[in-house]
């Protein structure tokens, strides 16, 4: 568990941070979200001491990150950003094991780390292992700056608008290994973005900063429903609210008996998918995959309608 109590930053006496405090679950993704200037890099920085705090603690599993040296610190703390950060001049195998070689693992026990993190992101190890950061798609380069990040399974993995750099249909793709490579590994990540729509999709707990506050703190379902400020409505954007809930929900919740034609659609598949195959397609429903169901336009429409 991860624990913020009272975080506070000063530049030239004014708040960047202002008494933050909240509480993050191991095993969680938790995303910070808001505007530009809004203090969100300067908490993440805060938590492993790239940036001191002018008053208050973090707690990584009840001991304060203050009693412990900044570089010691980092070595349990992932930090991934925007633009890979990789060593031009070293193979991505080199790149991934940097901090398990640090923390002196052995060479067997790093190469099979390696090897385990690029078949979870979907590199074959034999063709990518012995390549440099040059050789690779931006995407892989930010796939490879993610699996450093998390090479010694650190207590916590901070990522800063890691998918910034990323086009939207690699951002989507990037967002959803993201969210199974944790599920798998069970890795606790805090994730600066100002964008609500990553927030959603990835985060467990969405922090909402404004003007160097936490205004809001909940799931993303709390969080869209119940704004607990104008400028956390303005955030999630209030139109989009009964597009956002729809991604939220999966295509299995709405699934019914029913003919359907065309190509399917996956149970897991969200409503907010569903509804835009439909759309795209000119159908009324779509077959759901693996089942004799189906999941029909009009439900998702009047689930949509129940949350506006
Ligand atoms: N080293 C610094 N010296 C002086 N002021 C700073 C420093 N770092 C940040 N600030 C100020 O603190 C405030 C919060 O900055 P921060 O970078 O945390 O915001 P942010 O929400 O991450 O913004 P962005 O999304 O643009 O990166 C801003 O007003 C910024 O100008």
């Amino acid at each position: 568990m991860i624990e913020i109590d009272r975080l506070t930053r000063l530049y030239d006496g004014k708040p960047a941070c202002d008494a933050v405090s909240m509480t993050i679950e191991t095993g969680t993704i938790t995303a910070i979200v808001g505007t530009s200037g809004s203090g969100k890099t300067t908490l993440l920085r805060m938590i492993n001491r790239l940036v001191e705090p002018s008053s208050g603690e973090v707690r990584i599993n009840g001991t304060p990150t203050h009693s412990e040296k900044p570089h010691l610190l980092r070595r349990r703390i992932g930090y991934a950003i925007q633009g890979h950060g990789l060593f031009p001049h070293h193979t991505v195998g080199r790149n991934i094991g940097a901090v398990p070689r640090l923390l002196g693992w052995p060479k067997d026990r790093i190469a099979a780390r390696v090897d385990e993190l690029l078949t979870l992101f979907s590199m074959d190890p034999s063709e990518f292992r012995d390549r440099f950061p040059a050789e690779l798609s931006g995407g892989q380069q930010q796939r490879v700056g993610v699996a450093r990040a998390l090479a010694s399974r650190p207590d916590l993995l901070l990522m800063d608008e890691p998918f910034g750099a990323l086009d939207p249909i690699i951002r989507t793709r990037a967002q959803d290994d993201l969210r199974q490579i944790q599920r798998h590994l069970g890795s606790t990540i805090l994730i600066v973005t100002h964008d609500m729509d990553e927030a959603i999709r990835l985060a467990d707990r969405i922090a909402v900063m404004d003007a160097g506050k936490l205004v809001q703190y909940g799931t993303p379902a709390e969080i869209i429903a119940h704004p607990a400020t104008p400028f956390v409505a303005e955030m999630v954007g209030e139109a989009d609210r009964p597009l956002r809930l729809l991604a939220l929900l999966q295509v299995s919740e709405l699934a019914e008996s029913g003919p359907a034609d065309g190509p399917e659609i996956a149970p897991d598949a969200t409503l907010r998918d569903a509804l835009s195959a439909c759309l795209w397609s000119g159908r009324e429903s779509l077959p759901v995959r693996g089942t004799t169901q189906r999941v029909t336009l009009e439900a998702i429409r009047s689930r949509a309608g129940a949350h506006a």
